[in-house]
């Protein structure tokens, strides 16, 4: 699905903005402060429902206003036209598609595949193991239809069982939700450990064509021990879980560890290699859903040259041209980014949160 329009109401420094992009690539200019992010936090609010700035959607909404509205309107690859739209405020959340009530953050997801590179990108290194397991969840929603059934049975059994402990539940009561989260957990497990085989070929395969020097390398941990079933794993940690009030092993314990050259990319590596080793990894993704489902994926990338160097720019934006995506890429000023080989380019230009195409 390609954007072919955005609109914006009550976003950050917009009072209303409307974007019309093209399918390629999409170029935001503008000074500090002037809403070239917020415009890229609206594409993502859309997509999934969230901010990539905050966890908190308070700061999102225009100061005096009592909630943020995005709707766009999407073409498919036979030409076919979507509309679908997000509010979120102090009622809550209301995503629509074709002006259908759906839940936000899996059918306008699951229409909207989007990937965002900003300047906190480093924290799928250097932040906390759920970052990793969301890195690798974005990958399988995206292209396994069986993954989201999966791991929502698993997290309902997960919970269960947290209830019955909290509430010092006998053997015969967790047994039940502990079968559970071994069925779904060695299906989890084995999507994991398929997506991350496919997503080392990948980044094999782009090294070619990104200047990125030395090996990265990652090694998987599936949240409980190997040589043992979570359901044994389980069974023997009751007493203990129960004083504790929650569940100590399972996939929503794994963790991927990744290192650069033999170096743990989480502690030891600097801001830059962090960057770069992220960037890698995110074009993997959006390179290997290509492969696996021939849809492309629209991908925004915050302030690139501030993020990397010029040939590791020049290298992205080919790279993403050769994938076929539409981009939207932020820059103070436009001629610092290599665009040339793109079929589309528009520019836009933000200054005090009012919008025109340069
Ligand atoms: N809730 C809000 N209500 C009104 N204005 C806001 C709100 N949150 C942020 N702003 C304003 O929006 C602007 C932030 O814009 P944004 O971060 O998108 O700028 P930018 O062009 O990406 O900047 P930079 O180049 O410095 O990263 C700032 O001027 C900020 O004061």
């Amino acid at each position: 699905m390609i954007l072919r329009r955005l609109d914006l109401l009550h976003l950050r420094i917009f009072e209303r903005v409307r974007l019309e992009p093209c399918a390629g690539l999409n170029v935001i200019t503008g000074p500090n402060a002037s809403g070239k992010t917020s415009l890229l936090e609206g594409i993502h609010l859309l997509a999934t429902g969230r901010s990539f700035r905050t966890a908190r959607i308070g700061p999102v909404i225009r100061r005096g206003a009592s909630g943020v509205m995005v709707t766009g309107r999407l073409e498919g690859e036979r030409g076919e036209l979507v509309h679908l739209g997000i509010r979120k405020g102090e009622r809550g959340t209301q995503a629509r598609v074709q002006g259908r009530r759906v839940r936000a953050q899996t059918e306008l997801a699951r229409l909207f595949p989007v990937q965002a590179i900003h300047p906190d990108s480093h924290e799928l290194l250097a932040g906390p193991p759920g970052e990793r397991r969301g890195f690798l969840d974005w990958g399988l929603f995206h292209s396994e239809e069986e993954y989201l059934p999966v791991l929502q049975g698993y997290r309902r059994a997960l919970q269960q069982r947290n209830e019955a402990l909290r509430l010092g539940s006998p053997d015969r009561a967790l047994s039940a939700w502990e079968r559970e989260m071994d069925r779904h957990g060695r299906q989890l497990d084995a999507f994991r450990r398929d997506y991350l085989l496919a997503l080392g070929e990948t980044v094999t395969d782009l090294r070619s064509r990104l200047p990125v020097e030395g090996a990265l390398e990652w090694q998987y941990r599936r949240g409980w021990r190997e040589e043992e079933s979570l359901e044994e794993v389980l069974a023997r940690g009751r007493e203990r879980e129960r004083e504790m009030g929650y569940t100590l092993w399972g996939p929503h314990r794994a963790e991927v560890i990744f290192r650069h050259e033999g170096v743990s990319l989480s502690q030891e590596a600097s801001r830059g290699q962090q960057k770069t080793a992220v960037l890698l990894l995110r074009l993997a993704q959006v390179a290997l859903h290509r492969r696996r489902t021939t849809r492309p994926v629209v991908v925004l990338v915050d302030d690139l040259a501030s993020e990397l160097d010029p040939a590791r720019c020049a290298g992205a934006l080919d790279l993403l041209r050769h994938l076929g995506c539409q981009v939207f890429v932020t820059a103070i000023q436009g001629d610092s980014l290599e665009v040339s080989g793109w079929e589309e380019i528009r520019m836009f230009h933000v200054e005090h949160g009012q919008l025109r195409g340069a």
